[in-house]
């Protein structure tokens, strides 16, 4: 991620692919029940919450983010620029092409009128030059349409992969604000269905599309220079028929819209509900889910159907006009053909035009169909792409102070007059100041909602403030360089996510660069050797594989080898609570003792075992610290702290 330190949290709340235990699909209290939308989006699209949250109307509900209004052309110029010349080369063969194939009707005009009487007359030359100009047209265009195809599928083949990349590289550069709200299942669904449907109209309807409409440009026109008046003729249909597509097209961008909106719906829900298993096996949700998933499928069965009955609408009334009109030339040519006005061989030609003209008229629907379906699927993916970072680079990183040999990892921290709201809610932080040395282990503790979390985002820069700075040796974050900021401020999370790889890639991860022997250092330190080594393939096993299963506690410990070797300024724990068994909970304190010492470290502290390691605790409530000093002083000053302590100690007894 562009804007954040380096985390543990490759699991947005809603990561889909690598569900851990304990993932769980989003932070409950940022998705209110009754999030959902129209567009069936499942919780996950949070509609306000915070303190004091309102009924805040949160634009991305709507499955089409807010983007400027030419992003969709600017888009497809931007993807297709890059492949200009082929596309140029592609459209003159297939310029040349086209003309190539309406050849055949004026032959055959020349031929009835003019050859097959000068064979009557014992002259075959102009016959046979008739069969030869016939054939080597349909040699020639097969010849320049196979080039074409070629050329064009690469182009699209080009494109799509350009657009897949684009959509995964700007998804990872947007902040956490965005994922928490956008949800993954409907980035899933840009990645995968909507591109889709832009590959369908690349591979098997652009150049069909370009094809009728070309060589309707070319028969128009061989029609006006055969016979302007039956020319003119059938010029009057295409009024009736721009109508009949204009009306279908105004339709059908609706019903393609709601059909992409109802499939991504679809995969939000499919998604959530695998990302979240584990509560749904737990809790007995499959049955609900079941109804919730159908009626889901149900809306995005109605929605197709309704873009396939336009499409049927317009099949009907583009025949009706098409033959209304044969019919109307067929008769007066045949009645100035029988009067001499016309010459059969044109008739013949005109009645071949047309059927070239209007066969492809159902096609043509179909055509627009996919047109349709791509152009929504490009609306969506082009507002995608239009969502800028809330947590920017800084065009002018400044660097952190140096530092001398010798000196301890630990920077500074200030909170300078911090506030803070989240997008789509009230204010969680008020004006909140806090300094904390250089080396100094803080432990913040707080009853639920108090915005524990949130001051540890804050510091890991996965948010920016709204109002004040935070700094971290006199440099606030938000000018700090990605390298400096990972180096900075790294964030354990409760989950402990893994990657696909290996172990020694998970903890990598924390310093791409690092040896082996500096990996197995790490773990070494951390007291995760032992486990690791025991392992089917030790370091080179596969976490996702057979075998490579680990405990929550040890993932615990890679994720604390993979912070030591990233050797971060400042470190930011939230604290595992849950699923460690005293041994393993044993092993994680001696872990966490060892990748704290020397840093200045924030824990978000459940356990008050935690606590008792931390040179001072903060305790907040509604966003503010309540309580400020060392345990001992905490204790002695018989407030909150004190309570919950004293309620400790009692149950320990
Ligand atoms: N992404 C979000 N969008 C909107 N509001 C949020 C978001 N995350 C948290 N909040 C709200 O901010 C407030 C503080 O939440 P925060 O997660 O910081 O609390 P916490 O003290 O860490 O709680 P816990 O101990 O339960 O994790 C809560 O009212 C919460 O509903």
């Amino acid at each position: 991620m562009t804007s954040s330190a380096a985390t543990e949290t490759g699991a947005t709340p809603d990561t889909p692919d690598t569900p851990e235990p304990g993932d769980s699909p989003a932070p409950a209290d940022a998705h209110p029940a009754g999030s959902d939308t129209d567009t069936g989006a499942a919780p996950g699209t949070g509609s306000g919450s915070g303190t004091g949250a309102g009924a805040v109307v949160d634009p991305f509900d709507r499955d089409i983010l807010p983007a400027p209004r030419n992003a969709q052309l600017l888009l497809l110029r931007s993807l297709l620029r890059p492949h200009a010349r082929r596309v140029w080369t592609a459209a003159i063969y297939l310029l040349v092409q086209q003309a190539a194939v309406q050849v055949g009707p004026l032959l055959v005009a020349y031929a009835i009128d003019h050859a097959i009487p000068a064979v009557r007359d014992g002259r075959h030359g102009a016959l046979i030059a008739v069969a030869c100009g016939y054939i080597g047209c349909g040699i020639a265009s097969g010849v320049l349409q196979r080039v074409f195809i070629r050329i064009a599928a690469r182009v699209s083949q080009d494109v799509l992969v350009d657009l897949r990349g684009r959509i995964f590289r700007h998804a990872q550069t947007l902040s956490l604000d965005f994922h928490e709200r956008y949800t993954s299942g409907r980035l899933i669904a840009r990645a995968t269905s909507d591109v889709e449907s832009i590959r369908e109209l690349l591979n098997d309807g652009l150049d069909e599309l370009i094809e009728v409409v070309l060589s309707g440009i070319y028969i128009t026109a061989l029609l006006l220079f055969l016979d302007w008046k039956l020319g003119l003729l059938t010029l009057v249909s295409y009024g009736p028929l721009y109508l009949a597509i204009r009306s279908y097209q105004g339709r059908a961008v609706e019903a393609y819209r709601r059909r992409s909106t109802a499939i991504a719906a679809v995969i939000v829900k499919f998604t959530e509900t695998m990302n979240g298993i584990r509560p749904v096996k737990a809790f007995r949700r499959e049955q609900p889910n079941d109804e919730a998933f159908a009626e889901l499928n149900a809306r995005h069965y109605r929605a197709n159907g309704d873009a396939i009955l336009e499409m049927a609408r317009y099949v009907v009334w583009s025949r009706l006009i098409a033959n209304i009109t044969i019919a109307g030339i067929v008769l007066w040519g045949a009645y100035r053909v029988a009067g001499g006005g016309m010459a059969l061989g044109v008739l013949a030609a005109f009645v071949l035009y047309l059927r070239r003209l209007y066969d492809p008229i159902d096609r043509l629907g179909m055509f627009l169909n996919s047109y349709q379906s791509a152009a929504a699927s490009l609306e969506k993916i082009a507002g995608l792409l239009a969502q800028a970072p809330t947590v920017p680079e800084p065009e002018q990183p400044v660097p952190l102070p140096a530092r001398g040999e010798g000196v301890l990892p630990g920077r500074e921290v200030v909170f300078d007059e911090v506030r803070f709201a989240y997008r789509t809610g009230g204010e969680v932080l008020p004006t909140f100041d806090l300094r904390i040395p250089a080396g100094q282990i803080v432990a913040v503790v707080g009853a639920t909602g108090a915005g524990k979390s949130t001051l540890a985002k804050l510091l890991a820069r996965f948010y920016d403030p709204t109002d004040g700075r935070v700094l971290l040796d006199g440099v606030t974050l938000c000018d700090l360089g990605r390298d400096d900021l990972r180096r900075g401020v790294v964030m354990v999370t409760q989950e402990a996510f893994l990657f696909s790889g290996t172990v020694a890639e998970n903890i990598t991860i924390g310093r791409p660069d690092a040896t082996r022997e500096e990996v197995e250092a790490a773990a070494k330190a951390i007291g995760a050797h032992d486990f690791i080594t025991a392992l089917p393939d030790g370091y080179d096993t596969d976490v996702r594989k057979r075998g490579g299963r680990i405990s929550a506690g040890q993932r615990q410990l890679v994720a604390f080898a993979r912070a030591l070797l990233a050797d971060p300024a400042v470190l930011i724990l939230d604290e595992a609570t849950s699923s460690l068994d005293v041994p393993g909970e044993q092993a994680v304190q001696h872990a966490m003792d060892t990748v704290l010492r020397g840093r200045t470290a924030v824990i978000i502290a459940h356990r008050l075992s935690t606590v008792e390691i931390a040179d001072r605790v903060l305790v907040m409530r509604a966003g503010r610290v309540i309580e400020d000093g060392t345990p001992a002083e905490l204790i002695a000053d018989d407030g909150h702290f004190a309570g919950l302590h004293q309620a400790w100690q009692d149950s320990l007894v």
